[in-house]
Protein backbone atom coordinates (compact mmCIF):
# COMPACT_ATOMS: atom_id res chain seq x y z
CA UNK A 1 0.00 0.00 0.00
CA UNK A 2 1.38 3.07 -1.28
CA UNK A 3 1.92 6.28 1.20
CA UNK A 4 -0.39 8.82 -0.66
CA UNK A 5 1.42 12.01 0.24
CA UNK A 6 0.00 15.82 -0.03
CA UNK A 7 2.18 19.05 -0.36
CA UNK A 8 1.10 22.27 0.94
CA UNK A 9 2.95 25.33 -0.89
CA UNK A 10 4.89 25.35 -4.24
CA UNK A 11 7.76 26.84 -3.99
CA UNK A 12 11.30 26.11 -3.91
CA UNK A 13 10.85 22.94 -0.96
CA UNK A 14 7.65 21.91 -2.92
CA UNK A 15 8.96 21.34 -6.47
CA UNK A 16 11.95 19.51 -4.96
CA UNK A 17 9.27 17.28 -2.66
CA UNK A 18 7.10 16.57 -5.92
CA UNK A 19 10.67 15.75 -7.74
CA UNK A 20 11.92 13.68 -4.66
CA UNK A 21 8.54 11.33 -4.13
CA UNK A 22 8.68 10.40 -7.99
CA UNK A 23 12.07 8.63 -6.99
CA UNK A 24 10.08 6.59 -3.90
CA UNK A 25 8.96 3.10 -4.30
CA UNK A 26 6.52 3.18 -1.72
CA UNK A 27 4.96 6.73 -2.39
CA UNK A 28 2.64 8.46 -4.61
CA UNK A 29 1.52 12.29 -4.99
CA UNK A 30 -2.11 13.17 -4.64
CA UNK A 31 -1.39 17.19 -5.37
CA UNK A 32 -0.37 20.10 -4.54
CA UNK A 33 -2.36 22.43 -2.90
CA UNK A 34 -2.01 26.45 -2.61
CA UNK A 35 -3.04 29.23 -1.04
CA UNK A 36 -2.59 30.80 -4.88
CA UNK A 37 -4.94 30.58 -7.98
CA UNK A 38 -3.96 26.96 -8.90
CA UNK A 39 -4.44 27.94 -12.53
CA UNK A 40 -0.90 30.51 -12.02
CA UNK A 41 0.88 27.08 -10.32
CA UNK A 42 3.19 25.09 -12.79
CA UNK A 43 3.72 22.17 -11.28
CA UNK A 44 5.81 18.62 -13.55
CA UNK A 45 2.80 17.09 -13.51
CA UNK A 46 1.02 17.13 -10.43
CA UNK A 47 -2.38 18.24 -9.74
CA UNK A 48 -2.69 21.38 -8.17
CA UNK A 49 -5.66 21.94 -5.87
CA UNK A 50 -6.34 25.29 -4.05
CA UNK A 51 -5.71 24.75 -0.30
CA UNK A 52 -8.92 25.26 1.37
CA UNK A 53 -9.82 22.29 -0.80
CA UNK A 54 -7.76 20.14 1.56
CA UNK A 55 -10.85 19.06 3.95
CA UNK A 56 -11.86 16.93 0.63
CA UNK A 57 -8.81 14.49 0.55
CA UNK A 58 -8.89 14.11 4.47
CA UNK A 59 -9.25 9.86 3.82
CA UNK A 60 -6.91 10.14 0.87
CA UNK A 61 -4.11 11.70 1.79
CA UNK A 62 -1.65 10.07 4.22
CA UNK A 63 0.94 12.42 5.17
CA UNK A 64 0.78 15.93 4.26
CA UNK A 65 4.47 18.27 3.33
CA UNK A 66 4.24 21.32 4.43
CA UNK A 67 6.72 23.71 2.56
CA UNK A 68 5.49 27.34 3.58
CA UNK A 69 8.29 29.77 5.04
CA UNK A 70 8.79 29.59 8.46
CA UNK A 71 9.37 32.72 9.08
CA UNK A 72 4.93 33.21 8.78
CA UNK A 73 3.60 30.61 7.09
CA UNK A 74 4.48 27.61 9.29
CA UNK A 75 3.44 29.12 12.52
CA UNK A 76 0.17 29.28 11.27
CA UNK A 77 -0.34 26.41 8.40
CA UNK A 78 1.52 23.40 10.89
CA UNK A 79 -0.62 23.79 13.99
CA UNK A 80 -3.90 24.49 11.81
CA UNK A 81 -3.26 21.12 9.17
CA UNK A 82 -1.83 19.09 12.43
CA UNK A 83 -5.50 19.30 13.64
CA UNK A 84 -6.59 17.60 10.23
CA UNK A 85 -3.65 15.76 9.08
CA UNK A 86 -0.28 13.99 9.56
CA UNK A 87 2.57 16.35 8.76
CA UNK A 88 5.91 17.14 8.15
CA UNK A 89 7.39 20.56 8.02
CA UNK A 90 11.23 21.93 7.99
CA UNK A 91 10.56 24.82 10.54
CA UNK A 92 13.98 25.90 11.09
CA UNK A 93 13.63 29.33 13.10
CA UNK A 94 15.96 27.81 15.76
CA UNK A 95 15.04 29.99 18.76
CA UNK A 96 11.19 29.76 17.95
CA UNK A 97 11.36 25.51 17.56
CA UNK A 98 9.99 25.01 21.52
CA UNK A 99 7.32 27.42 20.92
CA UNK A 100 6.39 25.71 17.66
CA UNK A 101 6.65 22.44 19.33
CA UNK A 102 4.05 23.06 21.80
CA UNK A 103 1.75 24.37 19.59
CA UNK A 104 1.61 21.83 17.27
CA UNK A 105 2.12 18.82 19.66
CA UNK A 106 -1.32 20.42 21.33
CA UNK A 107 -3.44 20.10 17.96
CA UNK A 108 -2.11 16.78 16.86
CA UNK A 109 -2.48 15.26 20.37
CA UNK A 110 -6.47 16.77 20.23
CA UNK A 111 -6.76 15.17 16.94
CA UNK A 112 -5.01 11.84 17.26
CA UNK A 113 -2.81 12.66 14.44
CA UNK A 114 1.71 12.98 14.17
CA UNK A 115 3.80 15.72 13.03
CA UNK A 116 7.29 15.92 12.48
CA UNK A 117 8.70 19.39 12.53
CA UNK A 118 11.95 20.68 11.88
CA UNK A 119 13.50 18.57 9.90
CA UNK A 120 15.84 19.54 7.00
CA UNK A 121 19.25 19.65 7.72
CA UNK A 122 19.70 22.43 10.28
CA UNK A 123 17.71 21.91 11.99
CA UNK A 124 17.40 18.26 10.92
CA UNK A 125 20.32 16.09 10.06
CA UNK A 126 22.94 18.56 11.66
CA UNK A 127 20.93 18.69 15.15
CA UNK A 128 21.10 14.87 14.74
CA UNK A 129 25.08 14.73 14.31
CA UNK A 130 25.35 17.69 17.29
CA UNK A 131 23.35 15.17 19.90
CA UNK A 132 25.37 12.21 18.98
CA UNK A 133 28.88 14.43 18.76
CA UNK A 134 28.00 15.59 22.75
CA UNK A 135 26.36 12.48 23.56
CA UNK A 136 29.54 10.21 22.69
CA UNK A 137 32.62 12.80 23.79
CA UNK A 138 30.80 14.63 27.18
CA UNK A 139 33.90 16.44 27.40
CA UNK A 140 34.47 18.42 24.16
CA UNK A 141 33.03 21.62 21.97
CA UNK A 142 30.99 21.21 19.17
CA UNK A 143 30.84 23.70 16.19
CA UNK A 144 28.64 24.24 13.15
CA UNK A 145 29.37 26.50 10.07
CA UNK A 146 27.04 26.76 6.64
CA UNK A 147 28.29 27.92 3.55
CA UNK A 148 29.23 29.75 1.48
CA UNK A 149 25.50 29.38 0.43
CA UNK A 150 21.91 30.32 0.04
CA UNK A 151 19.77 30.13 2.76
CA UNK A 152 16.30 29.63 2.28
CA UNK A 153 15.41 30.23 5.85
CA UNK A 154 16.47 33.43 5.25
CA UNK A 155 15.57 34.06 1.57
CA UNK A 156 12.29 33.73 2.76
CA UNK A 157 12.58 36.14 5.71
CA UNK A 158 13.95 38.67 3.31
CA UNK A 159 10.98 38.37 0.90
CA UNK A 160 8.04 39.02 3.99
CA UNK A 161 9.48 42.04 4.41
CA UNK A 162 7.26 45.35 3.52
CA UNK A 163 8.99 46.84 -0.13
CA UNK A 164 10.82 44.10 -0.90
CA UNK A 165 10.11 42.19 -4.18
CA UNK A 166 12.72 39.61 -4.37
CA UNK A 167 15.81 38.81 -2.47
CA UNK A 168 17.85 35.89 -1.73
CA UNK A 169 20.61 35.26 1.37
CA UNK A 170 24.04 34.18 1.63
CA UNK A 171 25.72 32.55 4.63
CA UNK A 172 29.32 33.43 4.32
CA UNK A 173 31.42 31.27 7.25
CA UNK A 174 34.74 32.59 8.99
CA UNK A 175 37.48 31.44 7.33
CA UNK A 176 39.71 31.98 10.73
CA UNK A 177 37.25 30.65 13.42
CA UNK A 178 37.38 27.08 10.63
CA UNK A 179 41.08 27.53 11.14
CA UNK A 180 41.20 27.90 15.05
CA UNK A 181 38.60 24.72 14.87
CA UNK A 182 40.15 22.62 13.15
CA UNK A 183 43.69 23.35 14.71
CA UNK A 184 41.69 22.05 17.72
CA UNK A 185 41.75 25.06 20.06
CA UNK A 186 38.23 24.44 21.58
CA UNK A 187 38.10 28.38 20.77
CA UNK A 188 34.78 30.38 22.68
CA UNK A 189 33.30 32.01 19.45
CA UNK A 190 30.27 34.44 19.28
CA UNK A 191 27.25 34.19 16.65
CA UNK A 192 29.02 37.26 14.94
CA UNK A 193 32.59 35.28 14.76
CA UNK A 194 31.15 32.41 12.67
CA UNK A 195 29.17 33.84 10.25
CA UNK A 196 28.22 37.09 7.69
CA UNK A 197 25.18 37.34 5.75
CA UNK A 198 25.07 39.11 2.29
CA UNK A 199 21.40 39.81 1.32
CA UNK A 200 20.49 40.71 -2.42
CA UNK A 201 17.43 42.63 -2.41
CA UNK A 202 14.82 43.77 -5.24
CA UNK A 203 12.74 46.75 -3.79
CA UNK A 204 8.74 47.44 -4.75
CA UNK A 205 8.10 50.52 -6.87
CA UNK A 206 8.15 53.34 -3.96
CA UNK A 207 9.96 51.42 -1.39
CA UNK A 208 12.25 53.24 0.91
CA UNK A 209 15.34 51.66 0.94
CA UNK A 210 16.83 52.73 4.04
CA UNK A 211 13.85 51.37 5.38
CA UNK A 212 14.06 48.01 4.05
CA UNK A 213 17.66 48.04 4.71
CA UNK A 214 16.57 49.18 8.80
CA UNK A 215 13.96 46.21 8.85
CA UNK A 216 16.67 43.84 7.36
CA UNK A 217 19.17 44.08 9.52
CA UNK A 218 17.65 44.10 13.07
CA UNK A 219 15.44 41.34 12.37
CA UNK A 220 15.40 39.23 15.83
CA UNK A 221 16.70 35.57 15.15
CA UNK A 222 17.37 36.12 11.75
CA UNK A 223 20.19 39.26 10.66
CA UNK A 224 20.32 41.34 14.10
CA UNK A 225 22.70 38.58 15.78
CA UNK A 226 24.96 38.49 12.78
CA UNK A 227 27.11 41.32 10.76
CA UNK A 228 24.66 41.68 7.93
CA UNK A 229 25.14 43.86 4.38
CA UNK A 230 22.02 44.34 2.14
CA UNK A 231 22.80 44.99 -1.58
CA UNK A 232 19.98 46.44 -3.67
CA UNK A 233 19.75 44.77 -6.93
CA UNK A 234 17.29 45.05 -10.29
CA UNK A 235 14.65 42.28 -10.63
CA UNK A 236 16.89 41.41 -14.14
CA UNK A 237 19.82 41.02 -11.98
CA UNK A 238 18.29 38.64 -9.30
CA UNK A 239 16.63 36.70 -12.15
CA UNK A 240 20.50 36.27 -14.03
CA UNK A 241 22.64 36.17 -11.45
CA UNK A 242 20.99 34.39 -8.08
CA UNK A 243 19.05 31.38 -9.75
CA UNK A 244 21.40 28.55 -8.15
CA UNK A 245 20.59 27.71 -4.35
CA UNK A 246 24.02 26.04 -3.19
CA UNK A 247 24.73 25.62 0.26
CA UNK A 248 26.39 22.94 2.55
CA UNK A 249 28.25 22.69 5.96
CA UNK A 250 29.55 20.88 8.41
CA UNK A 251 29.39 20.00 12.02
CA UNK A 252 32.26 18.98 14.16
CA UNK A 253 32.59 17.51 17.62
CA UNK A 254 35.81 18.02 19.00
CA UNK A 255 36.62 16.33 22.62
CA UNK A 256 38.74 13.95 24.80
CA UNK A 257 37.60 10.18 25.65
CA UNK A 258 40.24 10.93 28.53
CA UNK A 259 43.10 13.24 29.10
CA UNK A 260 44.97 14.11 26.20
CA UNK A 261 43.21 11.64 23.86
CA UNK A 262 41.57 13.79 21.60
CA UNK A 263 38.44 12.21 19.29
CA UNK A 264 36.76 14.20 16.46
CA UNK A 265 33.54 13.67 14.88
CA UNK A 266 32.43 15.79 11.71
CA UNK A 267 29.63 15.43 9.19
CA UNK A 268 29.53 17.57 6.05
CA UNK A 269 27.28 18.37 3.62
CA UNK A 270 27.62 19.85 -0.01
CA UNK A 271 25.31 20.71 -1.94
CA UNK A 272 24.14 21.81 -5.28
CA UNK A 273 20.66 22.25 -4.89
CA UNK A 274 19.56 22.97 -1.43
CA UNK A 275 15.94 22.82 -1.60
CA UNK A 276 16.47 19.74 -3.80
CA UNK A 277 18.00 18.26 -0.55
CA UNK A 278 15.89 19.51 1.85
CA UNK A 279 12.99 17.98 0.01
CA UNK A 280 14.38 14.71 -0.12
CA UNK A 281 14.65 14.65 3.91
CA UNK A 282 11.17 15.67 4.19
CA UNK A 283 10.04 12.72 1.99
CA UNK A 284 12.22 10.21 4.21
CA UNK A 285 10.48 11.86 7.27
CA UNK A 286 7.57 11.32 5.44
CA UNK A 287 7.14 8.43 5.31
CA UNK A 288 8.16 7.77 9.26
CA UNK A 289 5.70 10.06 9.93
CA UNK A 290 3.13 7.98 8.05
CA UNK A 291 4.50 4.90 9.71
CA UNK A 292 4.05 6.37 13.51
CA UNK A 293 0.37 7.60 12.69
CA UNK A 294 -0.12 4.02 11.03
CA UNK A 295 1.02 2.71 15.05
CA UNK A 296 -0.92 5.14 16.77
CA UNK A 297 2.17 7.03 17.59
CA UNK A 298 0.23 10.47 17.84
CA UNK A 299 1.15 14.26 18.94
CA UNK A 300 4.12 16.35 17.67
CA UNK A 301 8.30 15.03 16.95
CA UNK A 302 11.15 16.14 16.74
CA UNK A 303 13.96 14.01 13.82
CA UNK A 304 15.66 13.55 17.42
CA UNK A 305 12.40 10.95 18.70
CA UNK A 306 12.52 9.19 15.56
CA UNK A 307 14.58 5.82 14.51
CA UNK A 308 16.43 5.92 11.97
CA UNK A 309 15.04 2.87 10.51
CA UNK A 310 11.72 4.78 10.08
CA UNK A 311 13.18 6.59 7.56
CA UNK A 312 14.24 3.71 5.11
CA UNK A 313 11.69 1.98 2.11
CA UNK A 314 13.49 -1.03 3.79
CA UNK A 315 12.04 -3.38 6.26
CA UNK A 316 13.66 -4.19 9.41
CA UNK A 317 14.76 -7.61 7.89
CA UNK A 318 16.47 -5.98 5.15
CA UNK A 319 18.30 -2.89 7.03
CA UNK A 320 19.37 -5.75 9.54
CA UNK A 321 21.01 -7.95 6.64
CA UNK A 322 21.79 -5.20 4.72
CA UNK A 323 22.97 -1.61 6.58
CA UNK A 324 24.13 -3.61 9.86
N1 LIG B 1 15.26 22.68 8.12
C1 LIG B 1 16.02 22.96 7.08
O1 LIG B 1 17.17 22.48 6.97
C2 LIG B 1 15.51 23.85 5.98
C3 LIG B 1 14.32 24.52 6.10
N2 LIG B 1 13.84 25.28 5.06
C4 LIG B 1 12.58 26.02 5.25
O2 LIG B 1 11.79 25.90 4.08
C5 LIG B 1 11.05 27.12 3.94
C6 LIG B 1 10.54 27.28 2.53
O3 LIG B 1 11.63 27.58 1.68
P1 LIG B 1 11.36 27.85 0.13
O4 LIG B 1 10.62 26.71 -0.46
O5 LIG B 1 12.66 28.26 -0.45
O6 LIG B 1 10.39 29.13 0.17
P2 LIG B 1 9.59 29.78 -1.04
O7 LIG B 1 9.61 31.25 -0.82
O8 LIG B 1 10.07 29.24 -2.34
O9 LIG B 1 8.09 29.25 -0.82
C7 LIG B 1 7.40 29.52 0.38
C8 LIG B 1 5.92 29.61 0.05
O10 LIG B 1 5.69 30.80 -0.69
C9 LIG B 1 4.67 30.59 -1.68
N3 LIG B 1 5.22 30.94 -2.98
C10 LIG B 1 6.22 30.31 -3.64
N4 LIG B 1 6.46 30.91 -4.81
C11 LIG B 1 5.61 31.97 -4.88
C12 LIG B 1 5.35 32.98 -5.86
N5 LIG B 1 6.05 33.02 -7.00
N6 LIG B 1 4.39 33.88 -5.61
C13 LIG B 1 3.69 33.82 -4.45
N7 LIG B 1 3.89 32.89 -3.48
C14 LIG B 1 4.82 31.98 -3.71
C15 LIG B 1 4.29 29.11 -1.63
O11 LIG B 1 3.05 28.94 -0.98
P3 LIG B 1 1.68 28.88 -1.85
O12 LIG B 1 1.88 27.84 -2.93
O13 LIG B 1 0.62 28.50 -0.85
O14 LIG B 1 1.50 30.24 -2.43
C16 LIG B 1 5.43 28.47 -0.83
O15 LIG B 1 5.02 27.38 -0.05
C17 LIG B 1 12.04 28.19 4.38
O16 LIG B 1 11.37 29.33 4.90
C18 LIG B 1 12.84 27.49 5.48
O17 LIG B 1 12.37 27.89 6.73
C19 LIG B 1 14.53 25.43 3.87
C20 LIG B 1 15.75 24.80 3.73
C21 LIG B 1 16.34 23.99 4.79
N1 LIG C 1 17.56 26.19 7.49
C1 LIG C 1 18.62 26.54 6.54
C2 LIG C 1 19.57 25.38 6.40
C3 LIG C 1 20.92 25.75 7.05
C4 LIG C 1 21.59 26.89 6.31
C5 LIG C 1 21.70 27.93 7.33
C6 LIG C 1 22.27 29.28 7.08
O1 LIG C 1 22.79 29.51 5.98
O2 LIG C 1 22.15 30.13 8.02
N2 LIG C 1 21.20 27.52 8.46
O3 LIG C 1 20.73 26.25 8.40
C7 LIG C 1 18.03 27.03 5.20
O4 LIG C 1 16.89 27.55 5.27
O5 LIG C 1 18.68 26.96 4.16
Amino acid sequence: MSIRVGIVGFGNLGRGVETSIALQPDMELVGVFTRRDPAAVATGGAAVFALEALADYRDTIDVLVLCGGSKSDLPEQSPELAAQFTIVDGFDTHARIPEHFAAVDASARTAGTTAVISTGWDPGLFSINRLYGEAILPQGATYTFWGRGLSQGHSDALRRVPGVAGAVQYTIPASEAIERVRAGEQPELTTREKHDRQCFVVLEDGADAQEVREAIVTMPDYFEPYATTVTFITAEELARDHTGMPHGGFVIRSGESSPGVTQTVEYRLQLDSNPEFTSSVLVAYARAAARLAAAGDHGAKTPFDIAPGLLSPKTAAELRTELL
